[in-house]
């Protein structure tokens, strides 16, 4: 039977991070642990620094204090221990760049900032995969192919290019993209925002699905309590900046503590 992910070891180790544009605008202080195949919801009112927070622990914009710690090889084989621990802001531009490439995956509120609008549903998986060295065609094309019917996208579309998809199928298109690597970690910001709610719900039942099989590891920032219940073992909740409340998803959203989340929780039940 698998480990609950509490008692797995730890991939990303968050230290007192702070970015602000302005008092209580960005986040402060933030500290936590993922754990390997925990998926952490961030939560919390518009406004509140979850965008902000994600953007740090992604490697997209520097902290102004604080550091991020990926643990590398976390629960599997450690051959080069010198490399087990990278602090993401103190490695180089460079070697940043590689890990988002190679190791980690970012799925975007929108579409269209994760994927490569004019070129082909094909050409869009395949390309994370050619940066990990992949170079076969057919082979390409194939993993293409199964990924698309994996996202339940028509793998008839391969040659189309997403601008041609609806909104909801773009999403799945950018979820195949990062998901095809098999990244150890993966960051979604909103991914159900902005769509329609029967979409919405579609996508949602395929994500909780691909989390559970592939066992991901993931820091997903949302606002609706609906997604974070269904995707997210552990909550952390936000409100101007900080965290106000941690805990198991079941407990937070059952019996929350804080009287900010006592009224997030609320405003959600009350029609
Ligand atoms: N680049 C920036 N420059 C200045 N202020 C910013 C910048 N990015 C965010 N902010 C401010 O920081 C605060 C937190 O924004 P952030 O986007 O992180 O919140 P959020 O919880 O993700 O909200 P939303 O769900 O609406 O995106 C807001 O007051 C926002 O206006």
């Amino acid at each position: 039977m698998k480990k609950p992910a509490l008692e797995r070891p730890v991939l990303l180790d968050v230290q007192d991070i702070t970015r602000l544009y302005g008092p209580a605008k960005g986040c402060e202080a933030i500290d936590f642990q993922l754990h390997a195949g925990e998926v952490l919801g961030i939560v919390g009112e518009s406004g509140s620094g979850k965008s902000t927070l994600l953007r740090v622990l992604a490697g997209l914009e520097a902290p102004d204090a604080g550091r991020v710690v990926y643990r590398r090889h976390a629960g599997e084989d450690v051959l080069d221990r010198d490399e087990a621990e990278l602090d993401l802001y103190a490695i180089g531009e460079a070697q940043r760049r590689a890990l988002l490439r190679l190791e980690w995956g970012l799925v975007h509120q929108n579409p269209r900032d994760g994927l490569r609008m004019g070129v082909s549903a094909g050409a869009n998986i395949g390309e994370r995969l050619m940066a990990q060295g992949q170079r076969h065609y057919g082979q390409l094309r194939e993993t293409g192919q199964a990924w698309m019917r994996q996202v339940e996208l028509d793998a008839g579309r391969i040659d189309d290019a997403p601008r041609t998809f609806s909104g909801g199928m773009q999403q799945r298109l950018q979820i195949a993209r990062t998901l095809v690597t098999r990244p150890r970690l993966v960051f979604m910001d909103e991914p159900t925002g902005g769509l329609d709610v029967s979409v919405q719900a579609r996508l949602l039942d395929m994500l909780r699905t691909l989390v559970r099989s592939l066992g991901l590891s993931v820091v997903l920032v949302t606002h609706d309590l609906a997604v974070a219940r269904l995707l997210a073992h552990r909550l952390m909740v936000m409100r101007r900046g900080q965290v106000v409340e941690t805990g198991l998803t079941d407990q937070i959203l059952d019996d929350p503590q804080h009287e900010y989340t006592q009224l997030l929780v609320s405003s959600v039940l009350t029609p």
